[in-house]
């Protein structure tokens, strides 16, 4: 008896959107299942690996997650993407569903059409692209462009052309889009959801749904079984890249800052809200050492949003560097923002 394919869901959304607090919820609530997650992330620390490998939740073992750090899949489909599957699929229990989260700077169509290979498409299907977004992010005009303008020029030259990369790239994961996840309603009152919820309905297909969520809270149900076999419905998903070659992550620009063990985080906080205000920073995210504290420190910032806790005790013999990945667009001032990042 041939095996049935694998349904995938593919996790898209801009940097920090809340990508993996969303994956990180269906594992712990999807339980009747056995997951399997291939990680992608644009800087160089596996840090949402290390966040979701520390769910531990045993529907999800440690041999079914896969990382792809220090990339970005749409443009490695074939050197790394492919592996990675076939290396998951090659072990014994095969998982129920897999699960990719994409970099937040990745354009998922690529990934969609690498579905219709044919060593592929024999074995998996894409059960839904979700666009998790950053409603917070939105609203505050983050990848304005009027997207009336946008709809009318698609409608009367068939491209869609921005100055702003974080545009085009939000715009193309957007498209993509069976279902979308309008996350950090928290941080949204109610007129800025009213207009958030209205320019994404405008921006997607006119299939894919709009969920509100807070810290990625959904059903999993809602989530996985969307029946949506997107790599057999890739012309209904336009692309800024449809008509020209190239790709937005050449507009971004990522490093990793090496700090020394911090004595106290709320001033390392007040240093990186400076550096993303006076840089325009998009993302910076690490484990830090606390002296003194047996725990690790993760901090995220998505733009001057900084959030910070202990997430789990340093391991016996764990190297306990403190390194944050920091993201910005291209011609970001390296040199300040480790400056700023790396005052006493
Ligand atoms: N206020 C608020 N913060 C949220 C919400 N969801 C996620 N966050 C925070 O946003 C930050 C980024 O969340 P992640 O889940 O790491 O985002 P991501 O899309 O995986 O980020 P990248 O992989 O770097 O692109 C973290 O500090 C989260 O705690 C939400 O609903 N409300």
């Amino acid at each position: 008896m041939s095996a049935a394919k694998i349904p995938t869901t593919i996790v898209t959304g801009f940097l920090g959107a809340g990508k993996t607090t969303l994956i990180r919820h269906v594992l712990e609530n999807a339980k009747d299942r056995r997951l399997a997650l291939v990680i992608n992330e644009f800087g160089d620390i596996g840090v949402d690996g290390e966040i979701l490998r520390a769910c531990g939740v045993e529907n999800c073992p440690e041999e079914n997650i896969v990382e792809l750090a220090n990339g970005c899949l749409c443009c490695t489909v074939a050197d790394d993407f492919i592996p990675a599957i076939e290396a998951l699929l090659a072990h014994e229990k095969r998982p129920d569903h897999i699960i990719i989260e994409t970099s937040g700077l990745a354009l998922p169509k690529p990934l969609v059409k690498a579905f219709d290979w044919p060593a592929i498409r024999s074995k998996l299907t894409v059960d839904g692209v979700i666009a998790v977004i950053d409603g917070k992010a939105v609203a505050e005009g983050r990848f304005a462009d009027n997207l009336d303008a946008i709809a009318q020029e698609r409608e009367e030259t068939q491209t869609i052309d921005h100055d702003n990369p974080l545009e085009e790239v939000f715009e193309d994961q957007l498209l993509c889009a069976d279902l979308i996840i309008l996350n950090k309603t928290d941080l949204l009152d109610a007129d800025e959801e009213r207009a958030v919820t209205a320019r994404l309905a405008e921006g997607a297909r006119e299939a894919a749904k709009v969920v509100r969520a807070r810290e990625g809270r959904v059903d999993p149900l809602i989530l996985l079984g969307l029946n949506a076999a997107a790599e057999s419905d890739i012309a209904n998903r336009p692309s800024h890249h449809d008509l020209e070659p190239g790709h937005d992550h050449d507009d971004f620009d990522s490093f990793v800052v090496a700090l020394p063990a911090i004595v106290e985080p709320t001033a390392l906080i007040e240093r990186i809200i400076g550096a993303a205000r006076a840089h325009d920073v998009l993302r910076v995210k690490g484990f830090i050492e606390v002296a003194g504290k047996p725990m690790r420190l993760l901090v995220q910032g998505v733009g001057a949003r900084v959030q910070h806790h202990f997430d789990r005790a340093w391991k016996p013999g764990e190297a306990r560097a403190s390194r944050l990945v920091v993201i910005g667009e291209k011609g970001i001032d390296r040199d300040a923002v480790i400056a700023m990042l790396s005052q006493p």
